[in-house]
Formats: C-alpha cells, sequence, structure tokens
C-alpha cells in the first residue's frame, strides 16, 4: 500500500430490510475495485442506525450522530423502512434529517436503460431513454411544516404546508441547467402543478423563466406533471434532463425507472454542491419488506450509487469500471428477477467483482 495514497472515509448506513443486503454487497464490490485498482483507500465506518435500533432506544440517530456524519468523504445509504415502525416516523426519523441537515439539497437521478436490460414499452431502444432527473430535496411538498388538530376524533384537520424559497428554487434549478449543459443535447424540462398550485408553483416557474436566458446553449420546454406522466411513456426520447420539485421528482422517477426496466437499476445521489457537508448515495427503491431477507434484491441501483460517489469523490477511472462492470453483467444476462433474470443478490455480486477483476487484471 503506498502511504501517500488518498484515503476516503465513507459512513455507511444500511438502514433496514434489503438496503442491508445490498449495501453489504456494494461495500464488497468497491473493496475489490480499491485492491485492483490500488490507486486510493476506502475506510468504511458502519452506522446501525435503523428501525430495529429505534424500537430499542428511540431514536434513529443517536445525539452527536449528524456531526459525526460531517466527518467523512460521502455517505452511502440503503434503505429505511419497516412494517414495525410508521413511514412517516421513519422516513423523518432517519433519512430527510440527514438530506436537511447536511444540505444535500439536489437530488440527482440518472435513469437508462443498460445493456441486456428492456423497457416495458414496447419499441423503446437504448437511445430513447435517457434522461438525469434533478429533484429539489431540501424544502418544498416535503418541508415538514404543517400539524394536526382534534387528532383522533371526527373534527379532525390536517395539513402539510408546501414551502418554496426562491433561495431553494434558484439553487436547484442553476444546478440543473448546468446538468443540461453538460450533456449532449442540452435540454431541460421544468416540470410544475402551477395551474392549480398557485403560489410555490408559480414562483418555480418564474424563477425558471428568468434564468433560462442566462444558459443560452440549453434548450427549455415546461409540462404540468400530469402531462408529464405520459410524455414520460409516449415520447421518452423527446426529453433528456428534467427539473422538478422534492414530490413530483420522487414520484416521476419511479415511473421513470420502470420505465427503464425496474426501480431495482436506479441510483441517486443527495449532493450538497457546495461541498461544505458530506453528500449521500442511495438507490432510489425503498426497504422492499416484500422480498427483504430473501437474497433476491437487485443490487445494481446501489452499484451504480457507488459509481456516482467514486465519480464525485474524483475518481472517475474507478467509476467507469464500475459502470463497465455492470453493464456487462447485466448484458450478459446474470440478473435478479426483477430484470427478468434468476440469479439473486450474492451471484450477481460475484459476476460484477469477476467482471472487474477481468477489465482491471489484464
Ligand atoms: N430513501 C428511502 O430509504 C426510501 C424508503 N422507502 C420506504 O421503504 C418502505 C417500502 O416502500 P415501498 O413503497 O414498498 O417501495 P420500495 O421501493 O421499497 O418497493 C416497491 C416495489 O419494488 C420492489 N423493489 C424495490 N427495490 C428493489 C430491488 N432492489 N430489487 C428488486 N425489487 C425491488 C419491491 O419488492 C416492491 O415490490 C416504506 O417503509 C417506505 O417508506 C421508500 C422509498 C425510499
Ligand atoms: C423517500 C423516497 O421515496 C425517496 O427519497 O425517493
Ligand atoms: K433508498
Ligand atoms: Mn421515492
Amino acid at each position: 500500500m503506498n502511504s501517500v495514497q488518498k484515503t476516503y472515509r465513507i459512513a455507511s448506513i444500511p438502514g433496514d430490510g434489503i438496503g442491508v443486503e445490498i449495501i453489504k454487497q456494494t461495500i464488497r464490490v468497491l473493496k475489490r475495485l480499491e485492491e485492483l485498482l490500488g490507486t486510493f483507500n476506502i475506510e468504511f465506518h458502519n452506522y446501525d442506525w435503523s428501525s430495529e435500533r429505534y424500537q430499542n432506544t428511540g431514536e434513529y440517530i443517536p445525539t452527536g450522530g449528524l456531526e459525526s456524519l460531517k466527518n467523512h468523504d460521502a455517505i452511502l445509504f440503503g434503505a429505511v423502512g419497516s412494517v414495525d415502525v410508521a413511514d412517516h416516523i421513519s422516513l423523518w426519523g432517519l433519512i430527510l434529517p440527514i438530506r436537511k441537515m447536511l444540505g444535500q439539497y439536489v437530488n440527482v437521478r440518472p435513469i437508462r436503460i443498460l445493456p441486456g436490460l428492456s423497457s416495458p414499452l414496447k419499441d423503446c431502444s437504448i437511445e430513447d431513454l435517457d434522461w438525469v432527473m434533478i429533484r429539489e430535496n431540501s424544502e418544498g411538498e416535503y418541508a415538514g411544516q404543517g400539524g394536526i388538530t382534534h387528532e383522533g376524533t371526527e373534527y379532525a384537520i390536517a395539513n402539510d404546508v408546501a414551502v418554496f424559497t426562491r433561495q431553494g428554487i434558484e439553487r436547484t434549478m442553476r444546478f440543473a441547467f448546468e446538468i443540461a449543459l453538460s450533456r449532449p443535447r442540452k435540454h431541460l424540462t421544468m416540470v410544475t402543478k402551477s395551474n392549480a398550485q398557485r403560489h410555490g408553483m408559480v414562483l418555480w416557474d418564474k424563477v425558471f423563466h428568468e434564468l433560462a436566458p442566462h444558459y443560452p446553449e440549453v434548450k427549455t420546454d415546461k409540462m404540468l406533471v400530469d402531462a408529464m406522466t405520459v410524455r414520460m411513456v409516449l415520447k421518452p426520447r423527446s426529453l433528456d434532463t428534467i427539473v422538478a420539485t422534492n414530490l413530483h421528482g420522487d414520484i416521476l422517477s419511479d415511473l421513470a425507472a420502470a420505465l427503464a426496466g425496474s426501480i431495482g437499476v436506479a441510483p441517486s445521489s443527495n449532493l450538497n454542491p457546495t461541498r461544505q457537508f458530506p453528500s449521500m448515495f442511495e438507490p432510489i427503491h425503498g426497504s422492499a419488506p416484500d422480498i427483504a431477507g430473501l437474497g433476491v434484491a437487485n443490487p445494481v441501483g446501489t452499484f451504480w450509487c457507488a459509481a456516482e460517489m467514486l465519480a464525485w469523490m474524483g475518481e472517475t477511472k474507478a467509476r467507469s469500471s464500475l459502470m463497465k462492470a455492470i453493464e456487462c453483467v447485466c448484458a450478459a444476462g446474470v440478473r435478479t428477477k426483477d430484470i427478468q433474470g434468476t440469479s439473486n443478490t450474492f451471484e450477481v455480486t460475484e459476476a460484477v467483482i469477476r467482471a472487474l477483476e477481468k477489465e482491471l487484471t489484464n
């Protein structure tokens, strides 16, 4: 080992359900990649923040936990959610505080049809679906403001207040314009529901139209979210980079993943573009209680996350090696059931490790 090599400190938070299974396998892949390349070291620090921990101790994140995360280069996250804990408790106990408190204000969700996979859309080729969704990740519909009055009575009244700030919108959109600019087609589609929601969404539209002239090379258009679902299904090729609010981006990215073959292959990067605090990389899917513990979860989305994490840390060669290995394994037909295969999580992982070995030891 070369002592001047860069060592990355990665916090790993497997969480719940299949999160535990896929993070374990992703760490195996990253460790092998580190050995094969020999150009950097990765130090993993495991955090047992889960619903089980919550049930035992009353908290997901212990006192000082968020501070300790800050002392890392990146965070690798699985999923949170358990049948034993209400979903709003688990989300607000773990994943949402990390995104908010670490300033991870954009969620970048690239999606395309990996080699060997197919879209459920008829006649949709690999070239037809290649998108990056930029989701606002710290406010909007998931701001967390609201409350309930007369709880438990027939007069119960509850509200969730969506919060849109000019700064929050603008920083997300600038990021989206930059991503659009970096892609060959330089096309950005902005999504809202500014016909029915007449304040926050209208501000969102306004900021977009103000910023567009500052990016003259980027072709822009605007969609209402309902019609956007139709366009994604019927005219996938007409889309490239997409920017949407927290809720819309959440929903549309699950649809995007399904259109590209499976929710199990889709990655997401919760980025703090200022780099003041670490960014967090997690597959877009949840803890999948219906298949948890069976060893059949698709690990590809989390492997792709690991590739994005390496790129974020500047390891572009490691990223391309890992993506190549993932694509090779998908193309060769070593796939889990959700993408029409018969292999399990471990077998797909082994195949990716073998592909890396083949690629990097010649
Ligand atoms: N960021 C996070 O940690 C997220 C957490 N959740 C939580 O996860 C729990 C389950 O949520 P659901 O709505 O069921 O969404 P989900 O994404 O966990 O599962 C939806 C469907 O996709 C399948 N699926 C998901 N990932 C897969 C993979 N890697 N391989 C093969 N199949 C896969 C599942 O088996 C299930 O049928 C809930 O508690 C929810 O709150 C949901 C989304 C994101
Ligand atoms: C919570 C959730 O569904 C997501 O971040 O995608
Ligand atoms: K996740
Ligand atoms: Mn989601």
